[in-house]
């Protein structure tokens, strides 16, 4: 960001070839402003012809009339250039806020995966809406009212000083104090304070749908709003924050407020002072005149300038905001792009620390997934095991030593080219609000129909699609139709059969399933794992029997390995564990 412009500057660098568009609008807005004062000066012309009326002439009618319709005809005049004005900053500000949104998607396209486990889908969906509708309304009406405020003050501001400046000079100096006044006492530290203040209530909001989430732990439990302290703190912040931010305005606002709506106080002494050196009444009355109408016209302006100052301030802040997204760091592409021949995966002494950990969840680890065979990742809740199965697929960097696919760091692989070479199967499978033949289809776009229905036939999906009444058209998430734990994991299968990537990570793939459905994964697997480098990261041990080499993972390295003879045979950590996995199954047939 250090060489990158801020604030208002910065929002306008999203316009592109609209920006044009932008100083028409303001100027269109400023030239309205011009014809929306015209009226106040009519009704000051109408009102000297009724004052001298009352001072002997006769009535001109007419003239009446005239100056009547002149009011008119300006204030139209002034109202379809300023609907001009705001189409034009509306399609500015439209175009600022797609872009905004489009910079930051595809920013976030980039992004290691890992870095969605720190910052959820809701709270960046948020960040991008929420901030980009902000500096939408800033450019497509704040930013065009204030160009017609600042014209109207300069136009009042001269009015006062050619039609008797002996008066005019004073409520100028008066109008400069408060707008001095107030953005003095409002403080230097108001920016920051908008920070916070913003800070807080993104903070509430993020809580506040963390608690909706959990709600269903609150219910069965008991518990009280209390019993969510992270959300009644984030409460209890907000209201801190707030209350100082408009705490802090009060000193200015008050101050402003009550200098220039007591405006009369200097207007009516310095009028009758003016009056006794001016050579008639008639004069005198007709210079006053203007002084009674004009000032509250320039106060209002004054106040629309300075309600403008937070407006900008708030758009700023929003702009910082999407900023955080758009300058936060990218997994870097490789400068001379390598490709691996094979497909046998390495750990080469590895390192890993999650953000804001001082302990590493994978150290010093080292094995090797021979292609073609199975290598089951298995130990206690915690030892690293899906730590180390996201690190082939490269949603983490490593901070020591290299994963290697057939010898080449995966660092040096274009990342659309890993992303190929890998099929990940997570725990928990999202399916996305489509058709079944889109979802599964999501593992290689360009598959047929056909190639799709063979890919569900092997991942065991036939029975779903048998009941479902569109078959593989149905739309998941519509009409009540959602699918099981055990069913989403067999599509999620089938996406990764078609996929048909050399590498295959499944991480716990069939947690949540029970004993049909696991069967079924199991048969399901069998479609897409074979002559395939396959990295298995398990909890039941009866899933890994098979397996070409099972690593059993330790406090993030590993304790022993071996195949499942070799391993009992050597009555270590996996012997023990197998041992209770036995008892847990006999407790479980006996009771
Ligand atoms: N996103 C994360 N941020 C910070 N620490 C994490 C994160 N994910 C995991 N950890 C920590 O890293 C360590 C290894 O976790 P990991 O999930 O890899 O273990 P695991 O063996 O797969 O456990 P389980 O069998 O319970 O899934 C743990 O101490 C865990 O608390």
């Amino acid at each position: 960001m250090s060489n990158q412009s801020k604030g208002i500057k910065r929002i306008l660098s999203f316009a592109g070839r609209y920006r044009g568009l932008l100083t028409f609008a303001r100027c269109l807005s400023g030239i309205s402003a011009l014809f929306i004062i015209g009226p106040f000066i009519c009704v000051y012309f109408a009102a000297r012809e009724l004052i001298a009326v009352f001072l002997g002439d006769q009535l001109n009618g007419q003239a009446l009339l005239n100056w009547g319709l002149f009011a008119l005809g300006l204030e139209l005049v002034g109202v379809v250039l300023y609907f001009l004005a705001l189409l034009s900053s509306h399609i500015v500000a439209f175009h600022i806020q797609k872009n905004l949104q489009m910079a930051a998607l595809r920013h976030l396209a980039h992004m290691p995966i890992g870095y969605f486990n720190a910052n959820p889908s809701g709270k960046l969906r948020k960040i991008i809406d929420e901030n980009s509708f902000q500096t939408e309304t800033f450019i497509a009406h704040q930013l065009p009212d204030l160009t017609g405020a600042q014209v109207t003050l300069i136009a009042g501001v001269c009015f006062m000083i050619i039609f008797d400046w002996r008066i005019g000079v004073p409520l100028i100096i008066l109008y400069g104090m408060a707008f001095y006044l107030q953005s003095s006492l409002m403080g230097k530290n108001s920016a920051e304070f908008m920070r916070i203040y913003q800070d807080a209530q993104e903070t509430m909001n993020h809580e506040a749908v963390e608690y909706i989430r959990g709600i269903a732990v609150v219910k069965v439990f008991g518990q009280t709003v209390k019993s969510f302290a992270k959300f009644h703190n984030a409460i209890e912040t907000y209201k801190k924050y707030a209350l100082a931010y408009t705490m802090s305005c009060k000193k200015g606002m008050v101050a402003f407020n009550a200098i220039v709506n007591s405006s009369f106080l200097v207007l009516v002494p310095i009028g009758f002072l003016v009056g006794f050196t001016t050579p008639t009444l008639r004069d005198f009355i007709q210079s006053f005149l203007f002084y009674v109408i004009f000032s509250p016209a320039c106060a209002v302006m004054l106040n629309k300038i300075m309600y403008m100052t937070s407006y900008k301030m708030q758009a700023e802040e929003s702009m910082r905001r999407i900023d955080m997204i758009l300058t936060s760091k990218q997994q870097p592409e490789p400068a001379i792009p390598q490709y691996p021949d094979t497909y046998e995966v390495a750990f080469e002494d590895v390192t890993f620390a999650y953000d804001n950990t001082d302990h590493p969840a994978v150290s010093h680890l080292t094995f090797m997934a021979k292609a073609g065979a199975i290598t089951a990742l298995v130990g206690h809740s915690g030892s690293g095991k899906s730590t180390a199965a996201s690190l082939i697929p490269r949603f983490y960097d490593v901070q020591d030593g290299a994963v290697k696919i057939g010898g080449v760091d995966i660092r040096e692989i274009p990342q659309g080219d890993l992303m190929k070479m890998v099929a990940f199967v997570f725990q928990d499978p999202k399916l996305f609000k489509d058709s079944l033949l889109e979802n599964i289809r999501a593992g290689r776009p360009s598959a047929t129909r056909e190639e799709v229905l063979k890919a569900a036939h092997l991942a065991q999906c036939d029975d779903i699609l048998k009941k479902l009444p569109n078959g593989i058209d149905t739309i998941i998430g519509s009409q009540g139709i959602y699918l099981s734990g055990g069913e989403t994991q067999r599509i999620s299968i089938a996406r990764a059969i078609l996929k048909d990537a050399p590498i295959v990570v499944l991480d716990e793939a069939t947690a949540y399933a029970d004993p049909e459905n696991e069967h079924q994964i199991q048969k399901a697997f069998d479609g897409l794992i074979k002559n395939k480098t396959v990295i298995m990261v398990a909890h039941r041990l009866s899933t890994v029997q098979d397996a070409d080499q099972i690593l059993v993972m330790k406090n993030g390295a590993i304790a022993e390995s071996g195949t499942h003879s070799d391993l009992i045979k050597h009555q270590g950590e996996y012997a023990k564990m197998w041992d209770n996995y036995n008892k847990t199954v006999q407790w479980h047939i006996e009771s």
